[in-house]
């Protein structure tokens, strides 16, 4: 009981020694503040005041180390945190700001990163609680030359930290939840920041982002497309119902989680060439905010390639394969006529093919043995959409081209695979409003009625519609355009009478020749 008591007491007792000096201190800071000292003692004098509350309250700390775990590459707690507190840096202003700031080199040439100097301190609220953000760096181990080299740049640079204090009375909700938010917005900054890439599969050796000097199945460029949706001539509805399924899988992880799928979804755009199905993939990439990995199947040497491809792409991407029915022969003939001139039997070849997942590895292996030039079979490609490697990483969509979708393998186009196919197709009225708003600025012309008409008859795709309508010179307006697009119309309308025609009379002879066959 007097245990009891005098511990009361002395919680009393530091409760009001700490409004003593709360007041104290509120009143010391007062004066500095009429004294326009702020700005000269205010990170000093606040760090001062935490150390003197700490001897009340400790402070507990969490350090993030850039290389963790001896570790090669750098780890992705100091690279969310770093993109957390860049932002935060870039957001505080006045007093609370970190007034000394550290500047590397930005992807663009003409830019620096901003991110806190060492012992440089930012202080972050959550949830009414207040922690604090401390950057510091350590000099590498010199472990004698050679080793520096093999280990790359990283091993000789400094090792950076950044250590976080706070209360120990909020210990729950800074480990809890404070932490696995400043990750999570850190990574939203990284996407956002970042320069979005257009991969592609002719290899090279480069240096990667954390200054190693790697090998990649990638190389790549910044993707700079600029088609948008906005500016893409479809019918509204297909547009919107295309925009609509992009979002759901954008938003879709916990979906794909509950029913137990990969994080993935396949499209499959066809249509005669110019109808806009590349237009498209970068305005889904646009859209999105993804990478796009544009695999070139003819380069692709064997099915364990294709899968190298396939785990080296990150998550946040589009891969895409153009023209995939000229790309190879994927419907397994090309294996079946090879056997049959081997003398061997048909029954042991082309069924395999259309096997899938991964017990279809060793049926790839054999594939791959047999045939010159690239080796990747109709098995390997569907392995590579469905099978077990194609559910690493999540968040992708394989993109599908093709102007001959009749030719493609059911197999390979089957829901499930190719989830959504979108059929892009000639000009039509709609796309023609849209495309006369985009290119000249007119939403209504004495000539839409004509061409509207016009292309109720014929067949012109929409990049030869954007075409016609582009001023060529500086005398073109709306008027001259236009003009110009009736005149195509015209002139394709007469082309396609005469080869209709033509085609008629050529049946014609066809039948006359067999009834003359017939008779004699
Ligand atoms: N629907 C469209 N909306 C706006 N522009 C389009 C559209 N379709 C085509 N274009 C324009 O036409 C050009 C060719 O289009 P694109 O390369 O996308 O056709 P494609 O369907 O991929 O053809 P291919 O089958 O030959 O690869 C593009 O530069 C684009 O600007
Ligand atoms: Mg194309």
């Amino acid at each position: 009981m007097e245990a009891a008591a005098a511990s009361l007491w002395s919680s009393v007792n530091s409760g009001i020694v700490l409004s003593i000096l709360a007041v104290v201190w509120t009143m010391l800071w007062q004066a500095l503040q009429g004294l326009q000292l702020q700005h000269l003692l205010g990170r000093h004098s606040r760090r001062a005041s935490r150390r003197l509350a700490a001897v009340l309250d400790p402070y507990l700390t969490v350090t993030v180390a850039e290389y963790g775990g001896g570790r090669m590459r750098r780890s992705d707690a100091y690279k969310e945190a770093q993109a957390y507190l860049q932002r935060a840096t870039r957001e505080a202003r006045g007093g609370g700001g970190v007034r000394h700031l550290r500047a590397d080199p930005a992807k663009d040439p003409d830019r620096v990163v901003l991110s806190m100097a060492d012992n440089e301190e930012v202080a972050d609220e959550f949830r009414g609680a207040t922690v604090w953000w401390l950057a510091y760096s350590a000099q590498p181990r010199d472990d004698g030359g050679a080793g520096g080299f093999f280990w790359g740049r990283a091993a000789s640079a400094e090792r950076r930290f950044y250590r976080l204090s706070f209360l120990e009375r909020d210990r729950d909700l800074v480990l809890g939840e404070y932490l696995p938010h400043v990750r999570r917005e850190g990574r939203a900054v990284m996407v956002k920041d970042r320069q979005r890439k257009l991969f592609t599969n002719i290899t090279g050796d480069s240096w990667d982002s954390d200054g190693f000097w790697s090998y990649s199945v990638w190389s790549h460029v910044v993707f700079e497309h600029p088609k948008t949706f906005a500016t893409l001539a479809m019918d509204p509805a297909k547009k919107k119902e295309v925009m609509d399924d992009l979002d759901a899988f954008r938003n879709g992880k916990d979906y794909y989680a509950r029913v137990g799928k990969a994080w993935k979804r396949g499209y499959l755009l066809y249509g005669p060439p110019g109808t806009g199905k590349s237009t498209m993939i970068a305005a889904m990439a646009n859209y999105l905010d993804y990478d796009v990995y544009d695999i070139e199947l003819t380069s692709v040497r064997t099915n364990t390639d294709l899968r190298k491809l396939f785990i080296e792409t990150t998550s946040k991407s589009i891969i895409v394969i153009e023209d995939i029915d000229c790309s190879l022969d994927l419907t397994g003939k090309r294996k079946k006529k090879k056997k049959a001139k081997d003398g061997q039997s048909k029954d042991d070849g082309g069924g395999g093919d259309k096997k899938d997942g991964a017990s279809s590895s060793n049926k790839d292996e054999e594939e791959e043995k047999d045939g010159g030039g690239s080796k990747v079979t109709l098995s390997g490609v569907l392995n590579f959409i469905d099978g077990l490697w194609s559910a690493c990483g999540g968040e992708r969509i394989i993109v599908f081209t093709t102007n001959h979708v009749e030719k493609l393998d059911p197999a390979l186009i089957r829901r499930g695979r190719m989830d959504k196919h979108i059929e892009m197709s000639y000009c039509c009225a709609e796309a023609f409003r849209f495309l006369a708003k985009v290119y000249l600025g007119v939403d209504s012309h004495p000539l839409f009625d004509a061409v509207v008409a016009l292309l109720r008859d014929v067949d012109m795709t929409p990049a030869d519609v954007a075409e016609n309508l582009t001023p060529k010179g500086p005398g073109e307006d709306a008027d001259s355009c236009l003009a110009t697009l009736v005149d195509a119309l015209h002139k394709a309308k007469e082309d396609a009478l005469a080869k209709k025609k033509k085609k008629a009379k050529g049946k014609d002879k066809e039948e006359d020749d067999d009834d003359d066959d017939d008779e004699e």
